[in-house]
């Protein structure tokens, strides 16, 4: 490529940049944070948590000011052993009204157990990398999409609300680096076929506001940013950058958990979540609203890496000394 049209390209993508830049830097809108914590945050742990601690953790966040919660996931209790008592779980809750308690739901199985315990809304889960959705669920990307429209429909007829997620949007365990047209299509089918919301997985946290951005550029062209949440794991310690890039996409809703617990089993290699607690800083630092209480948020913290016995991942966490 000769030289001007690089310096062309460089110099446009710094004016779009400063002035995406400027506009998430001069508002004082909102940013809905979706905790994960309880369904993606406890699903790595190798140790069985009782039910009840999961409960009481949920219980304890419904008290933060948080609107989203995923509580659980009805997957099999043989690739997932941590969720096993999903049923459990979600009974026992305490459902305060204006927040929503999402679940994760593979297949049609899941959606009726899910429905059965009393669910409103269910996440349905696809990935942009086929080794990885083989790995996860045992089927191909596009199989798995199939696997989504019977419950897509079923949740319809029992006026339950969908999220989607894709997986690997930047990069797999498996194969790598990831084209963005791949995330478009997983994308696009999960819009159509009615998902509220889809969220955008940096599954093992190797992406950075460099691989981020190619990729919005593509996905943000395709479906609308209202529509679209960004969820970060912090594997390189990237997780706040990239959510800083999705924020100047104009992107409002991010997917966190809890002092970063988290991760993916079947994504080798995958650690924590972006903690909530620090996202919740950077958030409030920005002048952006949350109507989270990050002194409760980070109590909540505590207790459960308490009940883990090891330290919160939370940066904001560790250094918070009360203000
Ligand atoms: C999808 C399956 C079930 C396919 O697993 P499979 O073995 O291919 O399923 P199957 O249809 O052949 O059924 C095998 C057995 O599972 C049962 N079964 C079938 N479906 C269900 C169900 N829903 N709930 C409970 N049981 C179920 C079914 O009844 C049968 O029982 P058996 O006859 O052997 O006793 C399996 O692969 C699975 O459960 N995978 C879940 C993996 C998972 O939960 N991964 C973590 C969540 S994704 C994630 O963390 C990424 C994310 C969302 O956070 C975003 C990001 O970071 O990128």
């Amino acid at each position: 490529m000769p030289i001007t049209r690089i310096l062309r390209t460089a110099h446009r993508s710094l004016a779009s940049f400063t002035a995406k830049r400027t506009a998430v830097t001069s508002q004082t809108d909102k940013v809905r944070i979706v905790e994960v914590g309880p369904r993606d945050g406890l699903q790595n742990e190798a140790k069985l948590l009782p039910a009840a601690t999961k409960i009481e953790l949920i219980d304890r966040l419904s008290e933060t000011g948080l609107t989203t919660i995923e509580a659980t996931s009805f997957v099999s209790a043989k690739w997932v052993p941590q969720m096993g008592d999903n049923s459990e779980v979600f009974r026992a809750i305490r459902k305060v009204p204006g927040i929503s308690y999402p679940v994760l739901t593979p297949n049609l199985k899941g959606f009726e157990s899910a429905l059965a315990a009393g669910a409103k809304e269910v996440a349905v889960f696809g990935a942009a990398s086929d080794a990885f959705s083989l790995k996860n669920v045992n089927c191909t990307a596009a199989e798995a999409i199939e696997r989504f429209r019977p419950v897509l429909k079923a949740a319809q007829e029992h006026g339950v609300r969908v999220r989607g997620y894709v997986s690997t949007i930047v990069g797999c365990p498996y194969e790598g680096a990831i084209e963005p047209s791949a995330v478009v299509r997983v994308v696009e089918a999960l819009h159509e076929m009615g998902c509220y919301e889809i969220s955008l997985g940096d599954t093992i946290g190797v992406g950075t506001p460099g691989s981020m951005r190619r990729m919005l550029d593509e996905v943000t062209r395709a479906v609308p940013t209202d529509n679209l949440a960004v969820h970060c794991h912090d594997t390189y310690g990237q997780a706040l950058s990239n959510i800083l890039t999705s924020l100047e996409y104009g992107i409002r809703v991010v997917d966190s958990s809890v002092s970063g617990l988290g991760g993916c089993p079947y994504a080798r290699g995958a650690s924590g979540n972006a903690a909530t607690e620090d996202v919740v800083y950077m958030l409030h630092g920005m002048g952006l609203q949350t109507d989270i209480n990050l002194e409760k948020l980070i109590q909540v913290g505590r207790y459960i890496c308490g009940e883990l016995g090891r330290p919160s991942e939370s940066k904001v966490n560790r250094a918070w000394k009360g203000q």
